[in-house]
């Protein structure tokens, strides 16, 4: 049968990219979504602003709504000091297949750990799972409907501390309206908009970057 576009994605970076070399993993991703095939990843210009909000917060604890082929998660894990880890969710078992290849490529393993499930079922249990208390950052990427469920899922679940910083992807396109109204507008967080483009396009997009204020 056919090779899926992740199947595609993984087999470039095998290609072209240096084993344990995450740099050169994030190019060999951005290389075959330009010239080859586009897929959803974060891309490398609102990738730019994601490694600057990463290394602004320094988390010791960080987690992923969303892992898709794993481009963001060693983006981010890249930057991560020693002794910290990110959880990174994914709902569908061949991305979640195809990321762990990824990672481990890059050499990252150690500072990731990727759980297969739906967010809304995960969230709860990070307590329990990881012993996780409350996370320093959160990157947001996943089902667009379901920003604003989970964000007030982390809050119940009292994984926000004052100070935890939200980052999300693609307010603009897909677009996330009801997620983007609530930051905004809710006494609890203080949000700022990165004017970006959509991954590998012209068309408008952006993060929305929120510091709740518990
Ligand atoms: N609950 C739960 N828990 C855990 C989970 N793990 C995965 N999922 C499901 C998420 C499935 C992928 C989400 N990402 C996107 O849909 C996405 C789309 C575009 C895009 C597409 C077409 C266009 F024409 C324009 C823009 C661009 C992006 O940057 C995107 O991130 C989960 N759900
Ligand atoms: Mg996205």
């Amino acid at each position: 049968t056919r090779s899926t576009r992740p199947q595609r994605l993984l087999r470039a970076v095998q290609q072209k990219a240096i084993k344990g070399d995450p740099q050169s993993v994030i190019s060999a991703i951005d290389y075959f979504c330009r010239h080859s095939e586009w897929a959803m990843n974060v891309g490398d210009e609102k990738g730019s602003i994601l490694d600057s909000v990463v290394c602004e917060v320094c988390p010791t604890t960080a987690l992923e709504l969303g892992t898709y082929c794993g481009y963001s998660t060693v983006r981010i894990a890249r930057l991560l000091p020693p002794g910290t880890k990110l959880i990174t969710l994914e709902f569908n078992p061949a991305f979640a297949a195809v990321a762990r290849q990824v990672i481990e490529y890059a050499g990252l393993q150690n500072k990731v750990c990727l759980v297969e499930g739906a967010s809304g079922d995960l969230i709860p249990k990070m307590c329990q799972m990881f012993g996780i208390k409350t996370f320093d950052f959160v990157f947001i990427d996943h089902w667009k409907d379901r920003y604003l469920p989970d964000i007030k899922l982390l809050e119940e679940c009292q994984l926000l501390r004052k100070g935890s910083i939200l980052l999300a992807d693609n307010v603009i396109c897909p677009g996330t309206p009801e997620y983007l109204e609530y930051v905004r507008n809710s006494p609890h967080y203080e949000s700022k908009y990165f004017k970006s483009h959509l991954e590998y396009t012209k068309v408008e997009d952006g993060l929305e970057k929120s510091v709740f204020l518990g």
